[in-house]
């Protein structure tokens, strides 16, 4: 087991990342104010083994790198500008390279550079960073910090399909898995938002456990109605879909009142802060279940 896992670790990094455009590491991506706009910047790791299988398409995991990045910029109502790659060399090299240049192209995104290294022992797990720069298209670019009481809060669309996608492409069944494999960074929906939000940030590591996170960086409580959450999967998978994870949706908070610009789906309300941020169906969520995904847990 690592010494920290990652909460632990962030929460100690805070310490340290004092420029106002960190934003105290609380939102999906770093706003660098820059020549008179703001710069939206963000940093994703994939590791074999833990992102994505051994068995699967390079294309796809070069795809999914490029996407997850955007997604955070699209969190933040950017549009996307260039990405830097971290690559380590291994199997289908040529076939990583196609699939970034699907990403790139689809996203109109420039490859801006990157660095290049070998892993050492073939044996090494894979890991490939992806660093995304965006430029905001409204100022202040959101964050996940401006809940407030009394705010309805909306999702974008189902969870669910990636996990199902997962378990398609792990055992071999041929069931869809384009949402795993290849998820779309709701770009567009982003920029739409933006201007209406109060927060926002995209659905990464699981519904509960984001929407936590959203209602901890606003002081707030996030009360969730669980049979409003829309579900790609079988509905007696439905605990599963809100905690799974790799949707790329993106969850926000707009007065009550006001209609989003877009279709989304109302998923409950911003109540004032209590002793836990998170309430489904009006409870705490199970004390010791797991909301979502944390890596070192
Ligand atoms: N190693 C690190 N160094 C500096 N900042 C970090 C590091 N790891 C995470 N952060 C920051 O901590 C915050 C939370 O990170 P987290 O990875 O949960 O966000 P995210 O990128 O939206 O999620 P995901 O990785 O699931 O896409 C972000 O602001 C991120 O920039
Ligand atoms: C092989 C395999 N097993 C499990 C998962 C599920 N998973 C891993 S990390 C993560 C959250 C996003 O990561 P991060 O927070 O690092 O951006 C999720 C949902 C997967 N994608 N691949
Ligand atoms: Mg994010």
């Amino acid at each position: 087991m690592p010494s920290f896992d990652e909460r632990t670790f962030i929460a100690a990094l805070r310490g340290i990342a004092n420029h106002p455009a960190a934003r105290g590491l609380g939102d999906d991506a770093a706003a660098l104010e820059f020549g008179g706009e703001t710069l939206i910047l963000t940093h994703d790791v994939m590791v074999e083994g833990v992102h994505y299988l051994a068995s699967q398409d390079m294309a796809d995991v070069a795809w999914k790198l490029v996407a997850t990045n955007l997604s955070d910029l699209a969190a933040m109502g950017a549009q996307p500008m260039g990405v830097l790659l971290g690559h380590m060399l291994g199997r289908d090299d040529a076939a990583f390279i196609e699939g970034l240049r699907q990403a790139l192209t689809v996203f109109g995104v420039a490859l801006l550079g990157g660095d290049t290294v070998g892993s050492g022992n073939e044996n090494t797990p894979r890991a490939h960073g992806l660093t995304a720069i965006g430029r905001a298209t409204h100022t202040p670019a959101p964050s996940r910090s401006g809940a407030q009481i009394g705010d309805i809060i909306w999702l974008s669309g189902p969870v669910g399909a990636a996990m199902m996608g997962f378990e398609a492409v792990r055992d071999a069944t041929g069931e869809p898995s384009g949402a795993f494999r290849r998820p779309v960074p709701l770009l567009d929906e982003g920029r739409a938002l933006a201007p209406h939000v109060t927060a926002m940030m995209d659905v990464s590591d699981g519904l509960l456990l984001d929407a936590t996170r959203l209602a901890e960086a606003s002081g707030v409580t996030l009360s969730l109605d669980r049979m409003a959450v829309p579900l790609s999967a079988p509905e007696a998978r439905r605990d599963d879909a809100l905690r799974w994870g790799d949707d790329y949706q993106l969850l926000v908070t707009i007065p009550r009142g006001v209609e989003p610009p877009i279709p989304m789906h109302a998923i409950g309300t911003v109540v004032a802060a209590s002793d836990v941020p998170l309430l489904l169906d009006g409870q705490p969520p199970a004390l010791g279940t797991s909301l979502g995904y944390e890596h070192g847990t």
